[in-house]
């Protein structure tokens, strides 16, 4: 990852897309929105479910929970030993949805369980990575409920950085239930107004397409799939996908699906560390911020 501005193979490179520093930024916008909360006797909850012991995962719940803290949101964290099964995880679930501590929770993923049965046992109204079935459905019929975490990050980084996304050609690469399939819905909507194309990896000519773009949203998972001579120049490029490679720490490195020579053609460039991953964290803390809004008397 190369800093904003500096020069590099003769030309100008990219202007960073930071997430870290937008983060910083919702948190205080949302830190006055806790205060007036609490002064109608309303404090936000969030309720996390962690399942087994990867180092990535534990670490993203460790994240989300210190963020809550900075911002006077209460953490309820349930971590739970690998090898639980799935009957146990959903009855913590259903204590989460009873419990009126919580205002709003998440069950990490992978849980190495049926996703889809854990997902539509969270009270639609609690669940704050607008992952459930029903507030997918509202999306799709373009009715207000919360929303995944990660695309709506991908659009609020555009926005906060004048990046115009009302008529722009974006193509999103990557169709998955997190990022790409939303990221398209979310997209396409009235407020937003861009034209969407939404690739993969059964795409004939990836190249050709993404070229076409303003926008390029990377969630393939495949690193270094966006390389330069495939991006339009002055385009927008968001790395999102996540692979994790063994660099001997146990954590592991993040590597993301955008080539370093994209940084050379692109105008703009979300990293990754950096970009959209923070971004999600902040989605998350506003998704609670708003459930308790919602629920507040
Ligand atoms: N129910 C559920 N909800 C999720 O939102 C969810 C999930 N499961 N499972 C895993 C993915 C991944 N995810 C990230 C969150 C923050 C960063 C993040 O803040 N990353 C930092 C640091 C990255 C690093 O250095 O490890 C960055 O990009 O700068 C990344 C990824 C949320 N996820």
């Amino acid at each position: 990852m190369l800093p904003a501005g500096r020069w590099k193979n003769g030309g100008v490179t990219a202007t960073r897309l930071d997430g870290q520093a937008i983060l910083k930024a919702i948190k205080d916008e949302l830190r006055v929105r806790v205060a007036a909360l609490a002064e109608r006797g309303v404090v936000p909850g969030l309720g996390t479910v962690l399942v087994g012991d990867d180092p990535g995962s534990r670490w993203y719940v460790g994240a989300k929970h210190k963020d809550c803290a900075e911002i006077g949101i209460t953490s309820i964290r349930r971590d739970l030993p690998a090898g639980t099964g799935l009957a146990e995880v959903l009855s913590v679930v259903r204590e989460l949805n009873d419990d009126p501590a919580c205002t709003g929770f998440i069950v990490q993923q992978p849980t190495g369980l049926d996703e889809f049965a854990i997902l539509s046992a969270v009270d639609p109204a609690k669940d704050v990575d607008g992952l459930h079935p029903t507030n997918l459905g509202w999306l799709v019929l373009g009715r207000p409920a919360p929303l995944p975490c990660t695309p709506v990050g991908c659009v609020e980084l555009l926005r906060r950085y004048d990046v115009p996304v009302a008529g722009a050609k974006v193509v999103v690469v990557g169709r998955g239930i997190t990022v790409g399939r939303p990221l398209g819905l979310i997209l396409t909507r009235r407020a937003e107004n861009a034209t969407v194309t939404l690739c993969h990896t059964g795409t004939r000519d990836l190249a050709s397409e993404v070229r076409q773009a303003d926008i390029v949203v990377a969630a393939a998972g495949v690193p270094g799939i966006i390389t330069g001579d495939m991006v339009k120049p002055g385009a927008a490029v968001l790395d999102v996908g996540v692979s994790r490679v063994d660099d001997g720490s146990g954590k592991g490195r993040v590597a993301g699906d955008v080539a370093d020579d994209v940084w050379d053609v692109a105008g703009y460039v979300s990293p990754n560390p950096g970009g959209v991953g923070p971004m999600t964290r902040a989605l998350l803390l506003s998704n609670v911020v708003e459930a308790a809004e919602r629920g507040a008397p």
